[in-house]
């Protein structure tokens, strides 16, 4: 996988999942941003219109890149490596119950998107079980903070 060859990066929210109010699908995905700005020397700025680096929706089953989603359950969302056009997009499978900060049944939004943005920035699987790169959602964390195994693997890309 490659990586941004800037540290200055811009993201797009092209729709919103109905299974929350949008002030929680912002500030869900700002957390995931944050948790690698806090750990690199990236920046994540949104950007309302136009062409941004990481171009973010919520989509189900077929969607325009070759990468169909699955309905509810196993794949939950997918992002591709950096790169310009298609790189770094993430997608959300629109199937699952989107959850925040709760712990009902769903998948927590801030989870994935964590997970997803570390796609986006160049990382691959781990298979560091507690990781939050291991490729298998373990749940909702309140009190989620950075792995080790992850500090490592985006600081051995952007330093
Ligand atoms: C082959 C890939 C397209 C699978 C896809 C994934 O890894 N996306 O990043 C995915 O959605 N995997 C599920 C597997 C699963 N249902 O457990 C997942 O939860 N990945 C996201 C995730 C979120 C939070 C933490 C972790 N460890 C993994
Ligand atoms: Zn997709
Ligand atoms: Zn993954």
């Amino acid at each position: 996988p490659t990586k941004w060859k800037k540290y200055d990066l811009t993201y797009r929210i092209l729709n919103y999942t109905p299974d929350l109010p949008v002030y929680y699908v912002r500030k869900a995905l700002l957390d995931a941003f944050q948790v690698w700005s806090t750990v690199t020397k990236l920046t994540f700025t949104e950007s309302m219109h136009g062409d941004a680096d990481i171009m973010i929706q919520f989509a189900s089953g077929y969607h325009k890149d070759g990468y169909p989603f699955d309905g509810k359950g196993l794949i939950l969302a997918h992002a591709f490596f950096p790169g310009k056009g298609k790189g770094g997009d993430t997608h959300f499978d629109e199937a699952e119950h989107w959850t925040f900060n709760s712990s009902e049944t769903g998948v927590d939004l801030f989870m994935v998107a964590a997970h997803e943005f570390g796609h986006a920035l160049g990382l691959s699987h781990s298979n560091e079980p507690g990781a939050l790169m291991y490729p298998w959602y373990q749940g909702y964390d309140p009190n989620f903070k950075l792995p080790y195994d992850d500090i490592r693997g985006i600081q051995t890309i952007y330093g």
